[in-house]
């Protein structure tokens, strides 16, 4: 067991210190030093993200467990701020979702969030979703939380649940993932305010609020979601979407104008970029450890 805190032990304060605790989508480990600088507690690997930014597909359960490896350990490498990892449905059944608990905790992650679809899953947001039966999601709970090498790392059980049975399956189902040992409950794709306060009755856990952009969900503030109760607001791709529709302009400018010079302004400049990634004191130590290197062999 390491001895300073533990990244599920960073994620548990951070929840407890910033009322609703603000998490925001990195999709790779350059966002994630962006996130930090913007002053952010908390960062998130989307399972979304992974697949159009990682793989250039859609959201289908189409990635593995080891994509989302390999994007968890470098963006923890780089940044030292908690992350939570979208594990979709989990990567298959019991042992599997044990290997994928234990590997992420390898790999530096400090939350999962894990849900009730189906494997062929579908985006929270979409139609056409399906769910297992309440006993086999929680069983996949039960899974996660035996195979903890870290007891403060949290397992979050998210319920796509309302858009398919309602609300009142949607908080019973709720009920029974905490019961099964969800330290937290990731409710999908609610539409009105006040159902919020709901889930937080009936878990008794942390509760998170997804804001993705359009989605079913209303783009609450956080003022209105902590008024409810809610304990951790998330932006999974919003950066991202941003991000890629400024890439469209660039590629569609210059291949239209010949030259990039009407969307410089869109970019971030080489000193900006040096900065953030303290460009300059890895140069400073180059130039050290060479002129070490040169006093040693005189
Ligand atoms: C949070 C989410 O699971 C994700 O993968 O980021 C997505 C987000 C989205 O597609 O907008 C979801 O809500 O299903
Ligand atoms: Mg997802």
């Amino acid at each position: 067991m390491p001895s300073s805190p533990s990244a599920g032990q960073r994620f548990r304060e951070a929840v407890q210190n910033e009322r609703p605790l603000q998490v925001v989508g990195v999709i790779n480990a350059y966002a994630a030093l962006l996130a930090e600088r913007a002053g952010f507690r908390a960062i998130y690997l989307s399972g979304g993200g992974v697949a159009a930014a990682s793989l250039g597909v859609p959201d289908l359960g189409i990635t593995t467990l080891e994509d989302v490896l390999i994007d968890t350990r470098r963006i923890t490498d780089a940044c030292p701020l908690p992350l939570l990892v979208d594990v979709d449905t989990g990567f298959g059944s019991a042992f599997n979702i044990a290997r994928t608990v234990r590997s992420l905790i390898k790999a530096g992650a400090a939350a999962i969030h894990m849900e009730d679809q189906v494997q062929a899953k579908r985006c929270g947001h979409r139609p056409g979703k399906a769910l297992v039966a309440p006993e086999e999601m929680e069983d996949r709970i039960k899974a996660a939380v035996d195979a903890r090498t870290d007891p403060s790392f949290v397992i979050m059980a998210r319920t796509d649940a309302l858009a398919v049975e309602g609300l009142e399956s949607a908080l019973e189902r709720s009920r029974r993932y905490v019961e099964a040992g969800a330290d937290m409950i990731f409710a999908e794709a609610v539409t009105d305010l006040e159902m919020y306060r709901e889930f937080k009755r009936v878990s008794g856990v942390p509760i998170l609020a997804n804001m993705t952009e359009f989605g079913k969900t209303p783009l609450f503030s956080t003022r209105q979601l902590a008024e409810v109760g809610v304990d951790i607001v998330l932006y999974p791709l919003s950066a991202f979407r941003a991000m890629s529709a400024a890439a469209v302009k660039v590629y569609q400018t210059i291949r239209r104008e010949g030259t990039q010079q009407t969307v410089l302004d869109l970019m971030q400049t080489r000193a900006e970029l040096y900065e953030v990634l303290n460009y300059y004191a890895y140069e400073q130590k180059l130039d050290q450890l060479f002129a070490k290197e040169r006093r040693d062999d005189e």
